[in-house]
């Protein structure tokens, strides 16, 4: 006997990232639509039959997506917007794909949906899009076909769905604002997600999982009744046949559980890594339904170190004080951690068993259910409770002293700048020399097939180091003549010799260790290869500062330094579980400290530090922001540039607006200039900025570089003048949304040729 086992998802991508591979191809036309089916549909039952192998009981289908699983479900209610219905595909995966990435073609011309962060991780999910013309209805049979597809393979699935309450939460009119949540709205779609159980319990399933990480975030007035009005009318469908297992996580429900245990699911999904003890203490006090199972999400999802069994069996014990009907189950989806550890031969074995991606949770959670059930003798007995147990006896690896000491050195003096920013922006404005309304760009220029391939050569050692930095300095030098060219005001030397912004510098620090194919899914077919913290964090050696004092030498512009900030660095890494994450970022700072003073020593004017995912990680509680994030993650940043000179002017980034509410926290970083997206729905950033008198100057994003599309000269200049409505002249910047590593050479210079005479137009007439 062991505990049910239940996988609340899988990574899709596959091992090999064969998904992103062949989706890619069909899109170039290398492929046809049929070979990326039959693609697609390998890779679904190969998943579910190593899941089978690893004797879970609760495998999930419908976890599958060729995009985006929220695109899907928006498709699934037939919640697509008239642009993307009008142009008439003959094929389903060709609305979606236009939807995921927009299509200009002889069809038509139309943007994607917006994209979003999903809660707090680097997955990205597609805005659906709701107006009062959706005429919501199921239309698709893409879960019952993926259900009878693994019945075929004689497995029995448990078809997994994001809920109707994350799904209206996260949806938006065509002005990017809330749904009003109205009776036919609410009534509409709670009878699709019935007509889908109903049908399911046709088709023989024994249970469905509805996904609703929504409910882990702070409540509204009128959330709940959303909720409870939405389930009353779901639940009904079941007609005894089928189970429906409630899916929490990325933090507690305290606030909601008594409300979701009297509703009377089948099965309760609470997250026992994040928000462990509110969900627990809940449980605790408000019991459990009789008929109901509490699904006990102990692997975390989220991180790639094993699993502390000790740990995981206590929590289950906890559970088992309150109710004799537990599950065992992964904390979140695996998709946010890689596949399989198998062929990282480039990690020590005694390192590589610290480690367990997807596959290896999978056996992880049958363990954990096998000793969940053993008697106190049986688990005596275990050798892999003991052979677990001794991963964790003892310190895995030796503190560094010299790092210890110099944090224990700072001051608080060493996290404040001088002098007072408003000093410094004049200081900046006499050295620097710039126009007004400066142009820039935010860092990198495309990836091209022939840079990835020359970092390929010199993986396999098929170039010199030598001939690789010559190849990588012609790059430079012709990104610099072309900026040149085209009049931009502050130059940057285009990134090509990185391989990914966090990558990158890991690789330049000591204390991270990094894997071959540990590929995790970022947006669409994009796909990111964390590096992993694995000691203390302190600088090898200076990483970018010979590159950037070359690009420096090649103009008489002002070049950029180009920098990660320490934020960023730990959120895009696999961080450590043994130290906290603010011991982690404020090493990384440091480290980071170095480089920016090294960088000021070789005459780098501007150094930019990309604080790009620092929104990302803000905690999804608001009593949580300030005393477990903002209140070290923003000193952490000021430390990082507290000791350059007052002319040296400190650059940031964000990829996203979203910082309305915590504007003066940015504020608070104290760089001297920021840039960040703002494409739709931004006019509210701005209004923030001009409302909490922002000091810090700022480049909105005046185009979208998440499109190929060309924006003209006039559509820029509009932009411009919207900005200026709302910012000081004197404060605002002109650049792009974000990096153009992921765009080609044939639209980003045209596109920032239009920026330039764009701001150079507005100035002529500011100048009047
Ligand atoms: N970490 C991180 N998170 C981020 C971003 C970011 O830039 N970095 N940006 C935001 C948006 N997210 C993004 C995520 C991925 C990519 C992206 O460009 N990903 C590339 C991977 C780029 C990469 O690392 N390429 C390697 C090459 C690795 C590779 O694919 N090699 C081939 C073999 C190549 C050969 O041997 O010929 C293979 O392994 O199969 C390199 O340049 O060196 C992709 O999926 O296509 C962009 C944005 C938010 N989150
Ligand atoms: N400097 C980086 C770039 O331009 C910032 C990107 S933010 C994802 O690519
Ligand atoms: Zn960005």
């Amino acid at each position: 006997m062991s505990a049910l086992t239940s996988v609340s998802g899988f990574p899709r991508i596959g091992q090999n990232r064969e998904l992103k591979k062949i989706i890619e191809a069909y899109w170039k036309g290398n492929t046809t639509l049929d070979e990326m089916r039959s693609t697609a549909k390998e890779l679904r039952a190969k998943h579910w039959k190593l899941q089978q192998a690893a004797a879970i009981d609760l495998i999930p289908s419908n976890d599958f997506s060729y995009y985006d699983q929220m695109l899907d479900t928006a498709i699934l209610l037939n919640v697509i917007p008239q642009r993307y219905q009008r142009l008439a595909f003959e094929n389903p995966e060709e609305t979606l794909f236009a939807m995921g990435r927009g299509y200009q073609g002889e069809k038509g011309d139309v943007t994607a949906l917006p994209m979003k962060k999903w809660f707090t991780t680097n997955y990205h999910y597609l805005v659906p899009e709701i107006d009062s013309a959706t005429d919501i209805k199921l239309n698709s049979t893409k879960p019952f076909d993926e259900f009878n597809e693994a019945k075929a393979l004689g497995i029995a699935t448990k078809p997994v769905l994001i809920g109707p309450y994350t799904f209206l939460k996260l949806a938006r009119n065509p002005q990017a604002e809330e749904l009003d949540y109205d009776k036919g709205l609410v009534n509409a779609v709670a009878a699709v997600y019935a007509e889908v159980v109903a049908k399911f319990a046709e088709l023989g399933a024994q249970w469905i999982q509805i996904d609703e990480p929504y409910l882990v975030l702070d409540k509204e007035p009128g959330d709940v009744e959303l909720f409870k009005s939405l389930y009353a009318k779901i639940l009904p469908a079941r007609e005894g046949k089928v189970k429906v297992l409630l899916n929490t996580y990325f933090g507690h429900i305290a606030d909601v559980y008594e409300t979701v245990n009297l509703l009377g699911f089948d099965g309760i999904g609470l997250d026992l890594n994040e928000g462990k003890d509110e969900n627990l203490a809940a449980v605790e006090k408000y019991g459990v339904a009789e008929n109901t199972t509490i699904f006990a999400g102990v692997i975390n999802g989220r991180n790639i170190w094993r699993n502390n069994y000790a740990v995981s069996l206590g929590l289950v014990d906890a559970l088992k004080q309150v109710t004799a009907n537990v599950a065992v189950s992964t904390a979140s989806s695996l998709l946010h951690v890689p596949f399989s550890t198998e062929g990282e031969d480039g990690l020590a074995d005694d390192v590589r068993k610290h480690f367990a991606f997807a596959v290896q949770k999978l056996d992880e959670l049958h363990e954990v259910a096998v000793l969940a059930d053993a008697s106190d003798d049986e688990k005596k007995a275990s050798a892999e409770l003991a052979a677990n147990q001794a991963l964790f006896d003892g310190t895995r690896v030796a503190a560094d002293p010299a790092v210890a000491k110099r944090i224990a050195s700072l001051t608080d003096a060493d996290f404040v700048r001088q002098p007072a920013r408003a000093e410094r922006q004049k200081e900046q404005r006499e050295a620097l020399n710039l126009p007004l309304l400066p142009t820039t760009t935010i860092g990198s220029f495309p990836q091209t097939k022939e840079v990835r391939a020359e970092r390929a050569k010199l993986r396999k050692g098929e170039i010199t180091k030598a001939e690789y930095d010559e190849f990588m300095k012609n790059q430079i030098d012709a990104c610099i003549k072309h900026q040149e060219e085209i009049g931009l005001d502050v130059l940057v030397h285009g990134e090509f010799e990185r391989n990914d912004m966090v990558e990158y510098f890991g690789q330049n620090l000591n204390g991270f260790l990094f894997t071959k194919n540990a590929w995790v899914q970022s947006y669409g077919t994009r796909c990111v290869k964390p590096p992993i913290v694995w000691g203390d964090v302190s600088r090898a050696n200076p990483i970018t500062v010979e590159w950037s004092a070359y690009a420096q030498s090649r103009t008489d512009h002002v070049m950029k330094g180009m920098l990660t900030g320490p934020v960023t660095i730990l959120n895009w890494s696999w961080p450590r579980e043994d130290i906290t994450h603010e011991q982690q970022t404020q090493q990384l700072a440091l480290a980071i400290r170095d480089e920016v003073l090294d960088l000021e020593k070789a005459g780098i004017k501007v150094i930019q530090i990309d604080e790009a995912a620092l929104r990302e990680k803000l905690p999804l509680r608001k009593t949580d922001w300030h005393k477990k994030y903002l209140d070290w993650a923003i000193p952490a940043f000021r430390l990082v540039h507290s000791a350059v000179k007052p002319t040296t002017q400190i650059h940031t980034h964000m990829c996203y607006s979203e910082f309305n509410d915590i504007i003066k926290d940015i504020d608070a970083m104290d760089a001297d200039v920021i840039s960040f997206e703002a494409s739709r729905g931004d006019l509210v950033v701005l209004d923030a900025i001009h409302d909490a008198n922002f000091e810090t100057e700022a480049g909105p994003g005046v185009y979208d570089i998440h499109s190929p599309r060309i924006p003209s000269e006039q559509e820029i200049k509009d932009r411009i003048y919207e900005i200026l409505k709302k910012m000081d002249v004197e404060k605002v910047w002109i650049n792009p949304d974000c990096g153009l590593k992921t765009r080609g050479n044939a639209e980003t210079w045209p596109s920032l040729e239009n920026l330039v005479t764009a701001a150079k137009a507005v100035r002529a007439k500011l100048a009047k």
